[in-house]
Formats: structure tokens, sequence, C-alpha cells
């Protein structure tokens, strides 16, 4: 699968964790930056993500910050992104399966490393129920 993977300075460790683990399990992964934990701006890294999915370069996205709110709120404003703040097993599999998301968000700050790379392989591995859920989703972006 292509994923794309970015965030800022205080996600900068988990991301590259995370891009080794899906990289060692076959994945193609794009990574977006930052590239070194100097302190930096999210929306710089995450908009260009947003726009690579969008435009199908890549199928799903990974976003981390420290609370992983700043890197959700930038990928949300995409007519095309659905992102997920993730902090659980059960909201990291929700989010696929009830909201087709496209993007889990991390929050860094607050979940161990090991924690964050467990949320990401759930969510790569879960489907989308569609179903009611279909009609929701399709609610979601604006017209
Ligand atoms: O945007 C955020 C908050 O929603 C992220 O958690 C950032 O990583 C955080 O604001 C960065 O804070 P810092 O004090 O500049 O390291």
């Amino acid at each position: 699968m292509k994923i794309a993977i970015g965030g800022d300075h205080a996600g900068y460790a988990y991301k590259e964790v995370i891009k080794a683990h899906l990289e060692a399990q076959g994945h193609e992964v794009k990574d977006f930056g930052p590239y070194s934990e100097e302190s930096c701006d999210y929306p710089d890294y995450v908009h260009p993500l947003a726009d690579s999915i969008e435009a199908g370069d890549n199928e799903l996205g990974v976003i981390i910050c420290g609370s992983g709110e700043g890197v959700s709120m930038v990928a949300n404003k995409h007519q095309g992104i659905r992102a997920g703040l993730c902090w659980n097993s059960e909201v990291a599999a929700l989010t696929r399966q009830h909201n087709n998301a496209n993007v889990i968000a991390l929050p860094a700050r607050f979940i161990a490393v090991e924690y964050a790379v467990s949320l990401v392989d759930i969510f790569v591995s879960t489907e989308f129920e569609g179903g009611r859920h279909e009609n929701r989703v399709n609610k979601i972006a604006c017209k």
C-alpha cells in the first residue's frame, strides 16, 4: 500500500519509527517531513501530504504532532480527507469501519511510540464497513 507520513517536530521521532515499521511490512512510504526535531509549522507538511492523497498518489496517511489536534485540523480542511485523531485501539478501528478515514492523526506527546505503532497497524488493516455508514460518510464533504 502507498502511505503518506508527516507532521511536525513533536511527531518527528514517532514518524521515523512508524515509517521504518511500515516499510518493513512492505508498504511504500512517502515522507513529507519534517526531517529533524527543529521547531517547525505542521501545516507546511500536512497540506502537501493531504494533496497527495486527494490526487490519488497515496492511499492512506499518517500524521503526527504533539497532541494530534493541529495536524488533524489541517488535514480535515481538505475535501478529500477524513482524518481521525486516534488515541486507543477501538477508535483506530472505528475511524476506518464507520468513517472510512483515510488519515490517522496521532498525539506523540500523549501515547507511547509502541502504542502509536499498534494504532497504525489497526488503522491500515481495518476495512470500511459501508452499509449504513456509506450515506453518512458521503455527507461529510461540503458541496
Ligand atoms: O498543533 C499542535 C497542537 O494541536 C501540536 O501538538 C504541536 O505539535 C504543538 O503545538 C507544538 O508545540 P511546541 O511548543 O511548539 O513544541
